[in-house]
């Protein structure tokens, strides 16, 4: 979809010229293409030992490096292929930062924070929000015709993944987005790469890829084939009485076309094979040359087995560590020095770019008598770092953080104890840049392309469904222990997605709690406004337009005044109703809105309503990640696999007192 902003090294040219199609594959396909085409949810069943869901191994588009396959499986359409991604929000970098001229290769890897609905609170007023999800959307590659994987909107979460937003020193210190599944979009034979859909927008805001063929140009050349048969045909020869050579040499002069028109996406899209069957059998039974690299997609198991690391050995689940939110499960028994999982590593240069700043008011200019203020962050205030940094790693002596990707990667938890798991660098063939570990990092911190790689492997034998921890290091213990020794619970705040769970909750009066001092507001649901008769008082009085909910339903913000308790009902309550001005502003992707202003407009006093009338929305800047109270630190990469050449900031251990 056209929301995706990411990349993969997708070679179009290389794509489209060097790979022939071939029948037999063809026809497997057509037998799986035929399967039930019913959507199911039923999950990921768990991999019997040897057997691998999906693999990670070098994708069959050529120059793309890795890419992501079925595995000793087929899937159905409609079929869950792996648990739920974590997605990591990523605020206001490039103010903060100070200028646009930075390195941050997960701009890569993210997506509009605006298409993930529970983030609707944080991105309304909120300029450059990125939603970074390092799970299947970013090892998975695109062919835009041959697309058979898609994200799934439905299983998106918001949620404090079993800790208790209010009092937990774990609050703010992981995601609360998560649950980002992928679905078969078609039916995927065993051993085929998988392919999301970037968008075409993708490719053409990036010209370094070369024309890429998009779904429109197959189209042109399908016309452009079909004719060409039709000339071969036209006098009611058979196909196959016509002289090859006279075929061939038509086809030669279409192909040969490229040379003069080399960058244009439909003569990209021509197949290049010269085996003339292989074009009828594009032709027929609507495939299209879209399917011309549908073979050459399918690598074989065995390949796959010798040649790819698993993905698929972990699931995701709550973790069983307290406080630490979700966690990577053993989906079957791993045995001690087998690969846990793979993963690849997005690296950025310089760590201060995560660091956030306090904000101070600068510019003060006087035109005709107005004065102009601009906010801008103050550099010698830092208040917070980025929650990105807790998915990464780093080394006290270095300014580099590489942060995994890949399925349930970022999931693993530390256990400084006795930790079953550990990180070392993957075989040299697993990575396109293995030689960047033997160079300082300004000679390649810079490259927009992810080149190292670790593996997650096994210390010990890991039984099925044992939580899945790796040792962060001793710097991050010392630092979380610190954390929770002095850390005070938030004045009474409570995420407003929690709140709105808890639906036997007594709230508070007005008098006893003011929500909006503590980051969040209460709204009232206008279905029991209307049932409680007071709606029409509401809309004939109202000026502005209404608020909605994160499900797009009218909400209007209120206050409780009085509650009481009937027998009949339960707990009922007495609010005022207000409506919000509003002002017109820019949202982040710069279309003017409607914004509300903190003045509020009294409309009405509604009585008798129950505990569902009311809704909770976190004020922006206020869910618990955005809270300076909140821990942060990097996981640390081990002094023994840590390369010399990286290290930019030398100092004595002791000078770090295990500080960020
Ligand atoms: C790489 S993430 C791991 C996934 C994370 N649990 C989640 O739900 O997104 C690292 C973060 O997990 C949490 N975490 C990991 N191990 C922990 C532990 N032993 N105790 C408490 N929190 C932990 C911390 O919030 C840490 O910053």
């Amino acid at each position: 979809s056209s929301e995706i902003s990411r990349k993969a090294d997708v070679d179009a040219h290389n794509t489209t010229k060097a790979t022939t199609t071939n029948k037999s594959k063809i026809n497997q396909s057509e037998e799986s293409a035929t399967g039930s085409g019913e959507t199911t949810t039923t999950p990921i069943a768990t991999p019997k030992r040897g057997k691998c869901d999906i693999y990670f191994a070098p994708s069959t588009i050529p120059g793309a490096g890795m890419g992501m396959f079925a595995g000793d499986r087929a899937f159905s359409k409609g079929e869950f292929l792996a648990d739920g991604d974590l997605i990591i929000p990523s605020y206001d970098m490039t103010w903060h930062v100070g200028h646009q001229n930075y390195h941050f290769l997960w701009e890569e890897y993210t997506w509009k924070a605006s298409s993930f609905e529970g983030m609707k609170e944080e991105v309304e007023h909120v300029k450059n929000v990125k939603a970074c999800s390092p799970g299947f959307g970013s090892a998975v590659n695109c062919n835009l015709p041959l697309v058979n994987v898609k994200d799934n909107f439905e299983s998106r979460t918001v949620s404090m993944s079993g800790v208790n937003g209010s009092v937990s020193p774990g609050a703010g210190a992981f995601t609360i987005y998560h649950g980002r599944r992928w679905k078969a979009k078609m039916d995927i034979p065993a051993g085929m790469e998988l392919y999301g859909n970037y968008g075409s927008g993708y490719f053409r805001s990036r010209p370094e890829y070369g024309p890429v063929p998009f779904i429109a140009n197959y189209k042109i050349v399908d016309k452009l084939l079909t004719k060409y048969r039709r000339i071969i045909t036209i006098y009611g020869f058979k196909p196959d009485l016509i002289a090859p050579d006279w075929r061939l040499g038509l086809l030669d002069l279409l192909q040969n076309m490229t040379a003069i028109w080399d960058d244009s996406r439909t003569m990209n899209a021509i197949p290049q094979t010269k085996d003339l069957s292989a074009i009828d059998w594009l032709l027929e039974n609507g495939r299209g040359s879209g399917f011309q690299h549908y073979n050459t997609s399918i690598r074989s198991v065995e390949w796959l087995r010798e040649n790819g690391r698993c993905m698929t050995n972990i699931y995701d689940g709550i973790s069983r560590i307290p406080h630490a939110g979700r966690g990577a499960f053993a989906s079957t028994f791993i045995a001690k020095g087998e690969i846990v999982a793979p993963a690849p590593l997005i690296h950025i240069p310089n760590r201060d770019v995560f660091t956030l700043y306090a904000e101070k008011i600068s510019n003060v200019e006087k035109t005709k008598g107005n004065v102009a203020k601009n906010i801008v962050p103050d550099h010698s205030r830092p208040i917070h770092q980025q929650l990105l940094l807790n998915y990464c790693f780093g080394h006290r002596e270095s300014s580099l953080l590489l942060c995994p990707y890949g399925l349930l990667t970022s999931h693993i938890n530390h256990d400084g104890k006795n930790p079953n798991t550990r990180i070392q660098w993957a075989q040299d063939e697993h990575m396109a840049y293995p030689e960047w570990r033997e160079q300082s990092i300004d000679s390649w911190g810079s490259q927009e392309k992810a080149g190292l790689s670790f593996d997650f492997v096994a210390l010990r034998d890991i039984e099925p469904h044992e939580e899945i921890t790796i040792d962060y290091g001793h710097e991050w213990s010392i630092a979380w222990q610190n954390h929770v020794k002095y850390f005070r619970k938030p004045q009474n705040y409570t995420p407003a997605f929690e709140l709105n769970e808890r639906i036997d909750m007594v709230l508070p009066t007005k008098d006893e709690l003011h929500f909006e001092s503590v980051g969040v507001r209460l709204f009232c649901h206008e279905d029991h406004l209307r049932w409680a008769g007071v709606l029409h008082i509401i809309e004939k009085n109202m000026k502005e337009a209404k608020e909605e909910d994160w499900h797009e339903n009218p909400v209007f913000p209120c206050r409780i005044i009085h509650r009481t308790k009937s027998q009949s009902s339960g707990q009922s309550y007495v609010v005022e109703i207000f409506e919000r001005a509003k002002r017109k502003s820019y949202d982040w992707d710069g279309r003017s809105k409607w914004f509300p202003m903190n003045q509020e407009v009294f409309l009405v006093v509604a009585f008798d309503l129950p505990r569902e009338v009311f809704y909770f929305a976190d004020e922006v800047y206020q869910r618990p990640h955005h809270r300076p109270w909140s821990f942060r630190h990097d996981m640390r990469i081990p002094d023994d696999i840590f390369p010399e050449a990286w290290k930019n900031r030398k100092m004595k251990r002791s000078q770090y007192k295990y500080t960020r």
